[in-house]
């Protein structure tokens, strides 16, 4: 019986990335997006090339609509194998600017999805009596923190707590739960971040902050949503069945620890 994979915010970036690389380990794909018009095209793409693949629409920050996203993927498929907690947002600000409305929105989402999604998760594979994965995006401000970004950081720093309680609390339903920390890659997150810092700095030109940045990578080059997908390829595999509670850097030699 083939494995089934959900992945949030899986339209484009990272976690398209991820499912393409999942489909290729042979696993059936849920798509998962805010955006519709993003993960119809996405839906498609999988399609003329042979992926055994649903969306679903909805927005992680909603309890409702991760308990729904659930049902969706097991009336499609069945069962589900593997969460992955991909979708997440930024906000570029110091933190003495940034107003309640936006502080909400990047917890409501980058920390609030996460819960919902594990929840959502870890209920249908206690209900199949299965084992199971969750996969968290956490990343190397999960480890370090950076100015303007540091609101962002706290998020991921969350998730990084998280993902080390939902693995205890979960060990016993053989439920793992895992985190990736990516460094920088070229995504439209990094493609925001970049126009936010150069916004801010009159001596600096477009591209520039992403080449701040990435700039300081020890294996010379930034990364790509395959670098990525390849980690989280590991952490969805039987190999990774005796691996709970870990949040892995995958940054191309950034931040050690
Ligand atoms: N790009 C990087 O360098 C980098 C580094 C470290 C960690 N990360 C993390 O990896 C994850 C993916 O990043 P990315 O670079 O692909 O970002 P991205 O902005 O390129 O893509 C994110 C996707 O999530 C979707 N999304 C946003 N809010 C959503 C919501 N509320 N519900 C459902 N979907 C939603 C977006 O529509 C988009 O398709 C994020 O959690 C991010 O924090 C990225
Ligand atoms: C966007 C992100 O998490 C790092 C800082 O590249």
């Amino acid at each position: 019986m083939s494995k089934v994979a959900v992945v949030t915010g899986s339209a484009g970036g990272l976690g398209k990335g991820i499912a393409q690389r999942l489909a290729k380990d042979g696993f059936k794909l849920v798509l998962h997006d805010i955006n519709g018009d993003m993960l119809a095209d996405t839906l498609k793409e999988f399609k003329d090339n042979g992926i055994d693949a649903v969306a679903v629409t909805g927005d992680v920050s909603k309890q409702a609509d991760q308990l729904n996203l659930v049902a969706e993927a097991v009336k499609a498929f069945d069962h589900i194998d593997v969460f992955i907690n991909n979708a997440g947002i930024d906000v570029v600000s110091p933190f003495l600017e940034i107003d309640e409305a936006q502080l909400n929105r990047l917890f409501s989402i980058n920390v609030n999805g996460v819960v919902f999604g594990t929840q959502a998760a870890a209920k249908q594979f206690m209900k199949q009596g299965t084992k199971g994965k969750v996969i968290n995006a956490c990343s190397i401000a999960g480890h370090e923190a950076y100015e303007m970004l540091g609101t962002y950081s706290a998020t991921k720093h969350a998730v990084k707590a998280f993902t080390h309680v939902a693995a205890k609390e979960l060990a016993s339903e053989q439920i793992t739960v895992n985190a990736y920390c990516p460094g920088v890659a070229k995504t439209s997150m990094w493609e925001r971040i970049d126009e936010a810092m150069v916004a801010r700095d009159d001596s600096m030109q477009p591209g520039d902050a992403f080449k701040k940045f990435s700039g300081n990578i020890a294996l010379g080059r930034y990364q790509t949503a395959d670098d990525v997908a390849n980690l989280v390829s590991f952490l969805a595999s039987d190999d990774a069945d005796y691996i709970t509670g870990q949040t892995i850097l995958t940054d191309g030699g950034l931040v050690y620890n």
